[in-house]
């Protein structure tokens, strides 16, 4: 059966891929998931120079997910073009994804410009939606300064550019972020980012579990899906349709795969889980999809991709 996704020019063999700042911070980790039977992979978020984030303990898996304020820890921007750079020569004809998340617009454009004028072929995510850097609101909750750096970008930013947001939980908000969003040439839309600022409490010790922010943290994992699956819809329905959406959040199984594409995905991410149980998820996850797919007489995603039934 067919398990092919297209975004801009890019065809991938499966539609399954890591989230941003999992299992992708360091070149033993990225060699892993390059090395996987994942889709594509894509990096952990760059700022322009190497970050230590948080302190520890700042990533915590809990019975139903994880919660994590990490801080932006990566090594820096020019790590991961590099890494990047390394990946497409070596292995021509594929691609993948970069993400950066400046601590202001000024490292945004910097991180832009120089990905415009590298030999990058792969696809950028502009990630909006880091909640976890003490003092910096999330851009994605901004919708004018969304729409700002969206514009600066785009007057000189060629190559594919998607976006990584924060999860929305008003109609007003999906409206309002669907009009500014169709306003610009994007590759895709990639929903969603942890929930931001929960809080997971150890009864026991009667303590939080993550040292920064007083134990606020974002949250992941199957808590997040009935969410994640929402925005996935939410976008999917509102955007015009050379705009793709990724689905991140909650991915456990072939069947969480199947809901978000049936929300209208095109490729998905998988994040609390790989960090769980490391790479061989994909080849689980593959499996299982191949088999709901064979029980429901489907040979390709196109005949399923988006079809979701309203009542
Ligand atoms: O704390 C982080 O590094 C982090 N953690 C998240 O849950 N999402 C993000 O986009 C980032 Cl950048």
């Amino acid at each position: 059966i067919e398990l092919k996704s297209k975004i801009a020019q890019f065809e991938f063999e499966n539609p399954l891929m890591n989230a941003s700042g999992v299992w992708c911070e360091n070149a033993e980790k990225l060699d892993e998931m390059k090395n996987s039977s994942s889709g594509s992979f894509v990096t952990k978020s760059a700022t322009p120079q190497l970050r230590e984030g948080n302190p520890s303990p700042r990533y915590v898996e809990v019975p139903l997910g994880s919660i994590n304020s990490m801080g932006l820890p990566n090594l820096g921007f020019d790590f991961y073009l590099n890494y990047s750079l390394k990946f497409q020569e070596e292995n021509p004809g594929k691609i993948n994804f970069l993400s950066i998340a400046g601590m202001s617009m000024e490292d945004n454009l910097e991180m832009l410009h120089k990905l415009n004028d590298s030999d990058f072929k792969g696809l950028t995510e502009l990630n909006l939606s880091c909640p976890n850097v003490p003092g910096k609101p999330q851009i994605g909750y901004d919708f004018e300064a969304t729409e700002k750096i969206l514009e600066k970008a785009f007057e000189f930013f060629k190559k594919p550019l998607g976006v990584k947001l924060p999860p929305y939980f008003d109609f007003a908000h999906f409206d309002e972020m669907a009009e500014i969003l169709n306003q610009f040439p994007l590759a895709y839309v990639n929903c969603i980012n942890s929930v931001g600022n929960g809080l997971y409490i150890d009864t026991e010790n009667e303590s939080v579990v993550i040292k920064p922010k007083d134990g606020f943290g974002g949250i992941g994992g199957a808590y997040v899906k009935p969410t994640a699956l929402a925005n996935v819809r939410a976008f999917y329905t509102r955007l015009n349709k050379n705009i793709k959406i990724i689905g991140c959040g909650g991915v456990e199984s072939g069947k969480d795969v199947f809901e978000h594409l049936l929300c209208g995905a095109e490729m998905v991410q998988i994040g609390t889980h790989l960090a769980r149980n490391g790479v061989q998820v994909f080849d689980k996850i593959l499996t299982e999809l191949s088999e709901i797919m064979n029980q429901k007489g489907y040979n390709s995603i196109d005949e399923f991709r988006g079809k979701l039934k309203s009542l």
